[in-house]
C-alpha cells in the first residue's frame, strides 16, 4: 500500500484570507485522518501565506496523538525571518517524523525543481546529519536524475520525494511525454532503491495523473494538497448549494 499524506497548505491558505481559525486546519487535519489518510504533510514558507508555525506545532500534537506520520516540508536555507523562526528550529522543536526539504527560494510561487547536490550538496550534509540526530528521517526533493539520486545517498539522506510536475502536467496535456517522463521516474525510483533509499512523491499529483504514477517501483509515500483540497470543493459544492437553499427555505 502507498502511504497517502495529505498537504493542509490549502485550507490554512483560505483561513488566512480572514482573521480568526476558520476553517480551522487542526480539525480538517483530523478529518483527513478520520477518512483514512495515513499522515498530514504541511510546507510553511517564510511569508507564512498559509501554514503559520502555530499550524506545525499544533499539527505535530495531533499526528502524535493519533500515532500518524506527520512530514514538514521547506527550504532549509531560509533563516528567520519575522515570526518565522526558519525551518529547522521549527523541525527539531516540533518532532515530526519527517522531514522532507526542498530547494525553494523564499518568494516561490510553488515547489518546482528538486535538488541540484552538485552546488547544495556539502552545505546540506551537517543539516541532514543534525536532523537525523534529533530522529527525523530526512527526505530531499529531487528531480528524477540518477547522478543526484547517488549524491542524495551520499549526504546522507533516508528518502528522497520525486517532484512530479513534470509528469502532472504532461497528463493534463494529454502529451505524449507522458510515458517517456513516467519510464524516467522508474528508473530513477529503482536506482534509489538499489542504494537504500526510501521513495516518496508528489506535486499536482492527482485522481487522474495517481492511476498511472501509483504503479512506480516502491513507491511509500505520496503528499496531496492543491488537487485534493479542489476535490474537496468540486465533490461537495453541490451539497453545500443545496444545504443554503434548504436553509434560505426555512426548511
Ligand atoms: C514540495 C512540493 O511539492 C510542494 O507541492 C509543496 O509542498 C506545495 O507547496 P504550496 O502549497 O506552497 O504550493
Ligand atoms: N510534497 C508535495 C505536497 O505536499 C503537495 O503538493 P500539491 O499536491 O499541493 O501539489
Amino acid at each position: 500500500m502507498i502511504d497517502l499524506s495529505v498537504n493542509l497548505n490549502k485550507i490554512a491558505l483560505i483561513r488566512n484570507s480572514r482573521e480568526g481559525n476558520y476553517p480551522d486546519v487542526v480539525a480538517h487535519g483530523r478529518t483527513c485522518l478520520d477518512a483514512g489518510a495515513n499522515g498530514i504533510t504541511v510546507h510553511p514558507r517564510p511569508d507564512q501565506r498559509h501554514i503559520r508555525p502555530g499550524d506545525v506545532r499544533d499539527l505535530a500534537a495531533l499526528c502524535a496523538a493519533r500515532n500518524v506520520e506527520f512530514n514538514v516540508e521547506g527550504n532549509p536555507f531560509a533563516g528567520a525571518t519575522g515570526t518565522y523562526p526558519g525551518l529547522l528550529p521549527l523541525v527539531l522543536e516540533t518532532q515530526p517524523q519527517q522531514c522532507t526539504l526542498v530547494p525553494d527560494s523564499n518568494d516561490q510561487l510553488t515547489s518546482d525543481h528538486g535538488f541540484d547536490l552538485t552546488r547544495d550538496g556539502a552545505r546540506l550534509e551537517p543539516i541532514i546529519q543534525q536532523l537525523k540526530d534529533a530522529g527525523v528521517r530526512v527526505s530531499l526533493f529531487m528531480d528524477p536524475d540518477k547522478a543526484q539520486i547517488t549524491l542524495a545517498k551520499a549526504v546522507g539522506a533516508d528518502r528522497i520525494e520525486l517532484y512530479t510536475g513534470p509528469f502532472a502536467e504532461a497528463v493534463t496535456q494529454q502529451s505524449s511525454e507522458v510515458e517517456r517522463i513516467f519510464a524516467e521516474h522508474c528508473a530513477a525510483a529503482e536506482h534509489a532503491l538499489q542504494l537504500g533509499l526510501g521513495v516518496n512523491a508528489g506535486h499536482d499529483l492527482n485522481l487522474i495523473n495517481l492511476r498511472r504514477y501509483r504503479n512506480l517501483p516502491g513507491l511509500q509515500e505520496v503528499s496531496i494538497g492543491h488537487a485534493l483540497t479542489v476535490d474537496a470543493i468540486s465533490m461537495g459544492l453541490s451539497n453545500a448549494v443545496a444545504a443554503y437553499v434548504t436553509c434560505l427555505a426555512g426548511e
